[in-house]
């Protein structure tokens, strides 16, 4: 199959391309959704300038410029035909926008870079840097306009809230989406990779679509009884959104909690226009800005739970061999004795370990003694039934618990085990690495610290009687194989 390479140049231009393409777009998208001059529900090119100076800083900035010079100047042709405004002037809100919303992003990229913060860490920061980089960007966006002579001083104090709320509704809702997406396209050498971060959760596509169609359920109801009765209080019906957003948050992966919530955000500010009820703007803008939030906090849950089964695993697994711990083993082993003390089954422990081990070590180096110990565990395994366990007690001790096994049968298990061991050929010096064996039936009401330190006596009978042997105790005297 041919191969493009795109060369470095080209990447860079096709990615200030895509940005000003997309923020002019987005840009329109906003314009519908105006509800006052410079007022948008929910101002999605201030998501995109945020997500993209953050991932690629000073790179982005060219393009974010070109793209609200351009939009500036549509504007001032569109609305102001007969002002004469000076075209330099109309530089001035997009200086305002860009410069405001590189220093959160720079600050958001310090932070995550120097500080190496971690999920949380990253979202608190976006949250508060999101505030602060909207809020200047609105308050240096009216000043701008006026000084540029296009907005009087009653009309600046009146719409800078709304801006404000505007670019935070949309910079909260959309950027999440807006970094993983932008991060897919970087190739995932962005700073912030919440793609990588959180860990994939599998689930099934209509699990998902119905968490979402349940939200977007919930915003239709509480908006068209909204739009019906026209009461405050019933706008606050809205709130129990955040009953299936969260549910999708904390068993989604962050790529459909993202999607969602940039999908949630639409839904409320289209049907906002459409229905009508841009009175309870606030309400809504605000219930997107605290969804948003409380989603992006949630969206550590699945990070949390992904990291509680790692740390689940790893005292349950032993890393080295992947055999059980010893102390997984010890508390599954309890279970298996209980119970075959209730069935009065047989059971038998056998404890075995490597002859000379130390010597492999020694003269082969720790590696390979490493590697050894995982050969022999791998070899073990292939020959256990499912019922038995393997676990290793420690260096080169390993523990095998056998249920429903009396003791010959034990110890025809282990010397099919002992000669399978031998004839890994493993060599040190001029001989081969064997192992010993201590095996012990359960007496009645044996606990298992008390078969363990028999089976262990037993194990070193067999080392002192010359080790690659067996030794058993089917009652209570001493067998040999
Ligand atoms: N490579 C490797 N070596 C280990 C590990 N854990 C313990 N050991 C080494 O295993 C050796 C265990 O030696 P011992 O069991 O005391 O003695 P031995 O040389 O095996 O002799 P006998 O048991 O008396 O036959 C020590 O040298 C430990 O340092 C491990 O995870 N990897």
């Amino acid at each position: 199959m041919p191969v493009t390479v795109i060369a470095p140049n080209a990447r860079a231009f096709l990615l200030q391309l895509t940005i000003i393409l997309t923020w002019i777009l987005l840009y329109e998208a906003a314009d519908i959704l105006a509800y006052s001059p410079h007022a948008s529900l929910w101002y999605p090119p201030a998501a995109l300038s945020f997500a993209a100076l953050t991932l690629f800083g000073w790179r982005a900035l060219p393009a974010i410029f070109i793209a609200c010079v351009l939009i500036s100047l549509r504007h001032i042709e569109l609305y102001h035909p007969a002002d004469s405004v000076p075209y330099l002037q109309a530089l001035y809100p997009s200086l305002a926008h860009s410069l405001s919303y590189l220093c959160g992003a720079l600050g958001l990229r310090t932070l995550v870079i120097r500080q190496h913060l971690r999920y949380t860490g990253i979202v608190v920061s976006f949250l508060i840097l999101a505030a602060l980089a909207a809020l200047a960007a609105a308050l240096s966006g009216v000043w701008s306009l006026q000084w540029a002579g296009l907005l009087s001083d009653s009309e600046r104090s009146a719409i800078w809230l709304g801006w404000w709320l505007g670019d935070l509704v949309a910079i909260l809702s959309l950027t999440p989406l807006l970094f993983l997406l932008l991060d897919k396209l970087n190739g995932a050498q962005s700073v912030v990779r919440i793609g990588r971060l959180v860990p994939a959760i599998p689930g099934k596509w209509r699990d998902y679509a119905f968490k979402l169609s349940l939200a977007l359920i919930a915003i239709c109801c509480s908006m068209l009884l909204a739009q019906q009765i026209r009461q405050l209080e019933i706008t606050f019906l809205i709130f129990f959104l955040i009953l299936p957003a969260m549910w999708l948050v904390y068993t989604e992966s962050v790529w459909r909690s993202f999607s969602g919530l940039a999908l949630i955000s639409l839904a409320i500010v289209v049907l906002m226009r459409v229905l009508q009820v841009t009175d309870y703007a606030a309400v809504y803008q605000f219930t997107i800005a605290m969804i948003s939030a409380s989603m992006l906090y949630g969206s550590a849950v699945p990070l949390l739970h992904a990291t509680n089964q790692q740390l689940k695993q790893s005292l349950t697994i032993d890393p080295l061999t992947g055999i059980l711990s010893r102390q997984a083993f010890i508390e599954q082993a309890e279970l298996v004795m209980g119970r075959a003390g209730r069935r009065n089954t047989k059971l038998c422990l056998t404890v075995l370990d490597l002859d000379h081990f130390k010597r492999v070590n020694d003269v082969l180096g720790h590696q390979v003694g490493d590697q050894v110990l995982q050969q022999v565990c791998r070899k073990l395994q292939t020959q256990l039934r499912q019922q038995d366990l393997l676990g290793r007690f420690g260096g080169d001790e390993l523990m095998l618990l056998l249920p429903e096994t009396n003791a010959v049968e034990a110890a025809l298990l282990c010397e099919r085990l002992r000669q399978s061991i031998e004839k890994l050929q493993i060599k040190v010096i001029d001989q081969q690495v064997t192992a010993s064996f201590g095996i012990c039936e359960q007496q009645p009401n044996e606990s298992f610290n008390q078969l363990f330190a028999r089976a262990d006596k037993t194990l070193l009978q067999a080392k002192q009687r010359g080790r690659n042997r067996i030794e058993i105790i089917a009652a209570d005297d001493f067998a040999t194989l």
